[in-house]
C-alpha cells in the first residue's frame, strides 16, 4: 500500500496550535504522526488523502500560526516501529503509570495502564487525556455503570474499570479504535469493558452513573442532549477535547440548559476538561 507523508515545518505559533492542527489532520484521515526537529510529519494511506480538505485546513490556520508543508508519496513502512520509537511512558497524578508492553513495569504505582495504541488516539500524552485520567483518579468509580464515548484506545475506560466501575461501555465510531480497545482490555486484564463501534445511537436507552467524553466541542454540543437522557440523577459527566477560552462557556450554557450543574474545570495549555453533575 502506498502512503502519503506530509512534512509540516512550524515557522511561528504555539504548541497548543500544533496540537489542534494534529487533531484536525486526524479528523481528515491522517493516522500516524511523528515529531521532527522543526515540526512534525503526518501519514495517511494514499487512497484516503483528500488534498482539498488538507489545503482548506492549511489556508484557515489562525493568524500568527505559520506552517510550511510538503506532500510526498512514500512506500509503506513499519508503523509499529515508528510508533514505538515515539512513545514514552507517562505518569499521571503520581498514581497512574501509562506504558506500552515493551516498557518495564512500575509496580509501585497503584494504577498501571498498558496501551498499544497503534493508530488510535489515547496514550495519555495528550493534555485532554491526562486531565480526564486525573479526574478519574480523583473521583469515585466504585460500582458505577460508566460510558466512555469516543473511547480511542480505551485508556479512560480501563482506568475507570481499575477504579472499581461495575461495567464500562466504550464507544467509538472508528473501527480501528474498537479493535484497539479489545486488544488493550486483554493487555490490562479487565473483563468488564464492552466495546461497540458507533456513536450515541448505540446507547439504546441505557442509563449510566458516569459519562466520560473526550471528543471535541462540536460533537460534545451535538451529543449533550443525549448524555442528559442517558445519565442518572446525580450522575457525573466529564467532558474534554475543547479549549477553555473559546469553548467552555458554550458547553457550560448548553449543559446547564439540560439540567447539568457545572462543578469544576481543569486547564492545561489552553485545553480544558470539565466536571458536571446531573440534577
Ligand atoms: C480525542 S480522542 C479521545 C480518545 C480517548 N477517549 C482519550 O481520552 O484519549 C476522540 C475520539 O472520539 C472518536 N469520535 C469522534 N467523533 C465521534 C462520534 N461522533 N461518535 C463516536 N466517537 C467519535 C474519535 O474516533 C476518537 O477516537
Amino acid at each position: 500500500m502506498k502512503y502519503i507523508e506530509v512534512i509540516f515545518q512550524m515557522l511561528s505559533g504555539e504548541e497548543w496550535q500544533k496540537d489542534l492542527l494534529v487533531s484536525d489532520l486526524a479528523d481528515i484521515g491522517f493516522d500516524t504522526f511523528e515529531d521532527t526537529e522543526s515540526g512534525f510529519a503526518a501519514y495517511i494511506p494514499a487512497a484516503n488523502l483528500d488534498l482539498q480538505a488538507l489545503e482548506t485546513l492549511m489556508l484557515n490556520l489562525d493568524e500568527g500560526f505559520e506552517v510550511d508543508y510538503k506532500v510526498q508519496e512514500i512506500e509503506n513502512q513499519n508503523w509499529n516501529k515508528l510508533w514505538e520509537s515515539n512513545f514514552n511512558p507517562i505518569e499521571v497524578g503520581g498514581q497512574c503509570y501509562v506504558r506500552a508492553t515493551f516498557h518495564d513495569a512500575k509496580p509501585d504505582f497503584p494504577y498501571e495502564i498498558i496501551i498499544d495504541p497503534k493508530m488510535s488516539f489515547g496514550t495519555g500524552h495528550h493534555q485532554t487525556t491526562s486531565m480526564m485520567l486525573q479526574y478519574i483518579l480523583e473521583n469515585d468509580f466504585e460500582g458505577k455503570q460508566v460510558l466512555d464515548m469516543g473511547c480511542g484506545t480505551g485508556i479512560l475506560a480501563i482506568l475507570a474499570s481499575k477504579k472499581g466501575a461495575n461495567a464500562v461501555l466504550a464507544v467509538d465510531y472508528d473501527e480501528i479504535c474498537v479493535d484497539s480497545v479489545i486488544e488493550n482490555r486483554l493487555l490490562n486484564t479487565v473483563d468488564n469493558i464492552e466495546a461497540i463501534c458507533g456513536s450515541f445511537e448505540v446507547l439504546e436507552g441505557r442509563i449510566f452513573d458516569t459519562i466520560l467524553a473526550n471528543i471535541n466541542r462540536n460533537i460534545l454540543l451535538e451529543q449533550l442532549p443525549q448524555y442528559a437522557l442517558s445519565i442518572n440523577k446525580n450522575g457525573e459527566l466529564y467532558l474534554s477535547g475543547f479549549y477553555e477560552q473559546e469553548d467552555l462557556a458554550m458547553l457550560r450554557d448548553t449543559a446547564k440548559s439540560l439540567g447539568f450543574e457545572f462543578i469544576s474545570k481543569k486547564v492545561l495549555n489552553n485545553w480544558c476538561a470539565a466536571k458536571f453533575v446531573k440534577r
